[in-house]
């Protein structure tokens, strides 16, 4: 029996778990873990121990894996040292600008782990470029295509988008990695979404993946794999692809992924990145499941309260009216959002009904917004434009929602009290729905807008 002792405990090999190794193709997500676990083949249920090549923590996680050192320490593991502190980065993001005492030394603590460790890649907000983790990672290319990539985050998944295999785990799995540079993963079984044709002016990601939550639940994809192909991926921009991946999780996805193709080949090496495994899908790979969608059909959607997968053509609520349109977070606050979103204010060129505000996940983002005149765009549709931070998404600042107010949203979470009072709403909407909602004060098509007609 082959095994490996993981501190203590012995994981079996494929001939103990899952199903015996065959000879059908490997998916990318088993290929990426076969490399990191040094086999030449793994199967969907194998449990093996594969080396983590990249670590994120944020500024709720980071204080979460400290509690767990000053744990492990009292109990005599050496916490002092860690397995290789260049493969761990970090970045303020949650509740920054520290919105109260309590966020303001969560930020104190995450400086000291940087000093007392050594970790030189840390994000900070008043001291440069700093922003939303996922949105980041993209940015500064702080993520390869092959990799293993855990963060203290459920929405790492995100970065499957780029071609590594991004999961998010809890603090003390990450506290473990630190330490030893590895963990144990079970190779999800993986569900294939074929993904074909173009999306129609004023429809995006994020009408994608709210269409396929609705299909297949919030517990559709629990501990597997979400993988996306087709042509229609290919014409898909890498940041709506993103978003696409980001929210695999609301389905309870293990990781979300889509092969890098030459656009993603190109950005890193125009980021000066080059040298990693551009894995893809065997044409054999087995697969639990396969769905085809054909988004050239696909209508603008909506996740009304109080679940992502509570997803609805937007026709069906057209004319609800918002107290609050809310554009940003690492789901609907990257450029491209802010670029859709500032097309159809363009387009329309007056100012918002209801209260708009805007939040760019990033520095970069919102540098960008400034040198192309968006912040003046949507000044002069009157949002007020805050700092990047995760901000009302988690209902921690910058604009939680009051009693009985109902948001329309670019983020990913809509359950009850997410974004505020525990009597608010959220309906869930792609940032091209967000400011034509904005502008109407009421859940409007942005085709409407632009001009599509719908
Ligand atoms: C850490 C948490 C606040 C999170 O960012 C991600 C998570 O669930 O780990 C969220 O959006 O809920
Ligand atoms: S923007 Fe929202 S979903 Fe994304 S990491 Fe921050 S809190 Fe989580």
């Amino acid at each position: 029996m082959r095994s490996d002792a993981l501190n203590g405990a012995t994981l079996l090999g494929p001939s103990h778990m899952g199903s015996a190794a065959s000879d059908m193709g490997m998916t990318i997500t088993e290929k990426i873990l076969a490399l990191a676990s040094g086999r030449q083949r793994v199967s969907a249920g194998d449990v093996v121990v594969a080396k983590v090549d990249r670590v994120m923590m944020h500024d709720v996680g980071a204080p979460g894996v400290w509690d767990v050192f000053q744990e492990l320490k009292s109990r005599g593991v050496d916490v002092s040292r860690l397995f290789n502190p260049g493969m761990i980065w970090m970045t303020e993001d949650h509740f920054v600008p520290p919105p109260d005492p309590k966020s303001a030394e969560n930020v104190r603590l995450m400086e000291q782990m940087a000093d007392m460790y050594g970790i030189k890649e840390y994000y900070r907000f008043g001291l440069g470029t700093y922003g939303v983790c996922h949105t980041l990672a993209y940015e500064e290319a702080l993520v390869l295509p092959g990799q293993v990539y855990v963060g203290t985050d459920s929405h790492t998944v995100t970065s499957g988008a780029l071609g590594a295999f991004a999961t998010g785990m809890g603090h003390t799995d990450v506290a473990y990695i630190l330490l030893n540079g590895k963990n144990w993963f079970r190779v999800p079984e993986t569900i294939l979404f074929r993904l074909n044709g173009r999306l129609r002016d004023g429809v995006m990601g994020k009408d994608v993946i709210l269409r396929i939550l609705g299909d297949i639940g919030a517990d559709g994809a629990n501990y597997m794999a979400m993988e996306f192909a087709g042509d229609g991926v290919r014409a898909m921009p890498l940041e709506d692809r993103m978003t696409v991946t980001n929210m695999t999780v609301e389905a309870g996805a293990k990781n979300g992924i889509m092969a890098p193709d030459e656009q993603v080949i190109e950005y890193y090496r125009e980021k000066g990145k080059s040298g990693f495994p551009a894995l893809s899908s065997d044409g054999d790979a087995e697969y639990r499941d396969v769905h085809d969608y054909d988004l050239g059909r696909l209508e603008p959607m909506v996740a009304k309260p109080h679940s992502p997968a509570n997803a609805a053509e937007l026709s069906e609520v057209e004319g609800l009216e918002v107290d609050e349109a809310y554009l940003g977070s690492c789901t609907g606050g990257k450029y491209y959002d802010m670029v859709q979103a500032a097309r159809i204010l363009r387009k329309a060129n007056r100012k918002a009904k209801t209260r708009f505000v805007v939040v760019p996940s990033t520095t970069n983002v919102y540098r960008r917004m400034l040198r192309e005149g968006l912040l003046d765009v949507f000044l002069d549709a009157g949002a007020v434009v805050g700092p990047p931070t995760c901000g009302a998404c988690i209902g921690g600042h910058m604009g939680v929602l009051g009693p009985d107010e109902v948001a329309v949203s670019s983020t990913n979470r809509n359950f009850p009290g997410r974004m505020g009072h525990r009597t608010s709403k959220v309906y869930l909407a792609s940032p091209a729905t967000v400011a034509a909602s904005a502008l109407e004060g009421r859940i409007t098509d942005p085709r409407r807008i632009l001009g599509g007609g719908n």
